[in-house]
């Protein structure tokens, strides 16, 4: 297994650019579903989740290319892609590939609007918490789907004629079942309207996409969402918006080691919960016409409290890495994470950096130290895995982050990016 190395106490300096939003890909590729017609998709990441949903999708019958680069374009320029489902030759989305990644099960909103049946492995749990489907379940049902549970798989049915639109108030906002429940809303008989719907800009992402492609979408970017069912949908060519939480990882990693670094393509207002924070632990965020600015210099970290929230709130997928941050503040913070009942596999790894973090239920309460120590720390999960290297690059002396297959599922180049800003990193194959 192949492992990052690296010697801590360098500022980094430079330019990096922000890749394609894994969490925006994702779902636009599976809204390629939708339609026998061709779906472009630009500044793709080259990611291991996008390879993984290229299985599913290619068992399914989607047809998938890659385009060469064009001229002028450096090599860490996104993918452009072609995803054509002209038929769909199979709607079973086998336990092999489905629970290896969580985003897969969401097929079943495309499958089940076009085809009127779809049988989908359950995606099982994963480091982070248990990710129940309760609520996607709730949503298809409301549409008229019939749904039963068989050998691990969940098995959904249509009724005659097809998916029926309906008012669905999600008890909880998740990402997932918007996402799922948007797509197989815009083949459905009549309105749909979903309330308490996750507001991600990924969601919006995809909507948007799907408006390309003929869908008729009003709400999006709000808490409700109606949809107006449509007879088919075409082909269409979409941009995937920057990765936010590759832009504030960046972020904090720049505001941990010092340094000055031009975050590329980043769009700001897609994560300013985030900044705000990061302003009050004294970074210096400017908005410029390549991006964001991030710098840091002289000055210590001050600790700031923190609380997970769906967006517009602090994400929970930059919370591993405001704590690292935080293991150096000038100070004690708190950390309260209320999204995932799990999310702390990364403070066992932080402590053997000498960091001092307790946790009790929810809350993690670090007092900083003025420095760490690189140390052998194994990754858990995507997000924890970068806290470690953000950690590592802080530390004094040499870090080893072995298991580090969590990050290719989500950081595209990341080893090249932060050597090119002055990072001392390499991977270890092996
Ligand atoms: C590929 C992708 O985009 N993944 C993101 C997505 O995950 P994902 O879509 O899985 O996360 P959700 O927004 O669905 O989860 C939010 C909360 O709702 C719960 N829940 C969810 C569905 C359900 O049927 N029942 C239920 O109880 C979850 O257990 C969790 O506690 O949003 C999360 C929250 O921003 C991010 O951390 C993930 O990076
Ligand atoms: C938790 C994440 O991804 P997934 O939902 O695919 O597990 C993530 O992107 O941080």
């Amino acid at each position: 297994m192949d492992r990052i190395r690296l010697i801590g106490g360098n500022e980094l300096n430079g330019e990096i650019a922000i890749s394609g939003a894994k969490n925006a890909a994702l779902p636009l590729m599976i809204a390629s579903l939708l339609t026998d017609e061709p779906l472009v998709l630009q500044n793709v990441p080259r990611l291991a989740d996008v390879k993984q949903l290229e299985r599913i999708l290619e068992n399914h019958g989607v047809d998938i290319a890659v385009h060469g680069r064009r001229r002028g374009e450096d090599d860490m320029v996104g993918q452009r892609m072609t995803f054509h489902a002209a038929d769909i030759v199979d709607t079973t989305a086998p336990y092999e590939l489905v629970s290896k990644m969580r985003a897969s099960f969401w097929v079943i909103g495309p499958l089940l609007s076009r085809c009127h049946e779809a049988r989908v492995s359950l995606p099982g749990g994963c480091a982070i918490g248990t990710r129940p489907v309760d609520l996607f379940l709730f949503g298809l049902k409301a549409l008229g789907a019939e749904i039963d549970i068989d050998e691990g798989y969940v098995v959904a049915r249509a009724p005659k004629g097809g998916l029926v639109g309906a008012t669905i108030a999600f008890p909880k906002v998740s990402v997932g079942a918007t996402h799922t429940i948007l797509m197989a809303a815009t083949l459905a008989k009549g309105t749909t309207v979903i309330e308490n719907a996750a507001q991600e800009p990924e969601i919006t992402n995809v909507a948007e996409c799907l408006v390309a492609m003929g869908a008729k979408i009003t709400g999006i970017g709000t808490r409700t969402l109606t949809i107006e069912g449509v007879e088919r949908l075409h082909g269409a060519t979409v941009d995937v918006i920057p990765d936010r939480i590759e832009t504030g990882t960046f972020a904090m990693a720049t505001a941990m080691t010092g340094g000055n670094v031009l975050l590329k393509g980043a769009r700001p207002e897609h994560l300013q919960s985030a900044l705000d924070i990061l302003a009050q632990t004294g970074t210096r965020l400017t908005v410029e016409p390549g991006g964001l600015r991030v710098q840091r210099s002289g000055n210590g970290i001050a600790a700031v409290d923190v609380e997970t929230d769906p967006f517009p709130g602090f994400p929970t997928d930059l919370q591993a890495q405001f704590m690292a941050l935080m293991t150096m503040s000038e100070g004690t913070s708190q950390i309260r994470e209320t999204i995932f009942e799990n999310r702390y596999m990364h403070v066992a790894e932080l402590v053997r950096f000498g960091a001092d973090i307790a946790v009790d239920g929810q809350v993690a309460t670090i007092h900083g130290k003025p420095q760490l120590k690189g140390a052998q720390v194994m990754a858990t999960d995507l997000r924890a895995s970068v806290s470690l290297v953000i950690a590592g690059l802080a530390a004094s002396g040499e870090t080893i982050v072995n298991r580090i297959y969590h990050l290719d599922r989500g950081f595209e180049g990341l080893e090249d990016k932060l050597s090119r800003c002055g990072a001392e990193i390499e991977r270890v194959a092996g």
